[in-house]
């Protein structure tokens, strides 16, 4: 039986570069992220956005844009990742270290996917070129993708 857990990821760009934050523990640890996490009960999905965003990188925003919607399945976890996608320019703050992830900037033709999850180098082409898009992922562990669809769209 399927269950949906709704997560966000944030990711925060200026001219020619993204900022990615280095997972320092738990979920993701040793790779290059965006920015977000779970959303909780009694906050919107934007709202989680934000918050995660500040909590993770000091960064705000009030300028969110959702640009993508990815389904992560991992074999033997009933639990489907339902991922928001969010990007923005305009933001304010410094990115700061924090106890989660170590945030850096990254040329945009320089983006580290070696050290990313897998379905990161499949969507990023897409995001980075502004096209909304839908997108399942079937992972085997965390590094093996079994199984994948990947859609631009009009509307989330
Ligand atoms: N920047 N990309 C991410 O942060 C990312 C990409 N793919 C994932 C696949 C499964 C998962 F559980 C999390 C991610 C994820 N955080």
């Amino acid at each position: 039986s399927m269950m949906k857990k709704l997560l966000t990821l944030v990711l925060i760009t200026r001219p020619n570069q993204v900022l990615l934050g280095m997972k320092k523990r738990g979920f993701g640890q040793g790779r290059w992220n965006g920015f977000g996490g779970k959303v909780e009960k009694g906050e919107t999905i934007l709202e989680a956005a934000k918050r995660e965003l500040f909590e993770e990188s000091s960064l705000k925003s009030d300028d969110l844009k959702e640009i993508g919607l990815i389904d992560f399945e991992f074999v033997g976890d009933p639990q489907i990742l339902e991922v928001h996608v969010f990007t923005t320019s305009k933001f304010e703050g410094e990115p700061t270290e924090s106890s989660e992830m170590r945030p850096q900037w990254f040329n945009v033709k320089d983006i580290p996917f070696d050290t990313m999850w897998p379905d990161d180098h499949l969507w990023f082409p897409l995001f980075l070129s502004g096209t909304k898009f839908k997108g399942y992922f079937l992972f085997e562990g965390h590094d093996k993708i079994l199984k994948q669809t990947l859609d631009k769209v009009d509307s989330l």
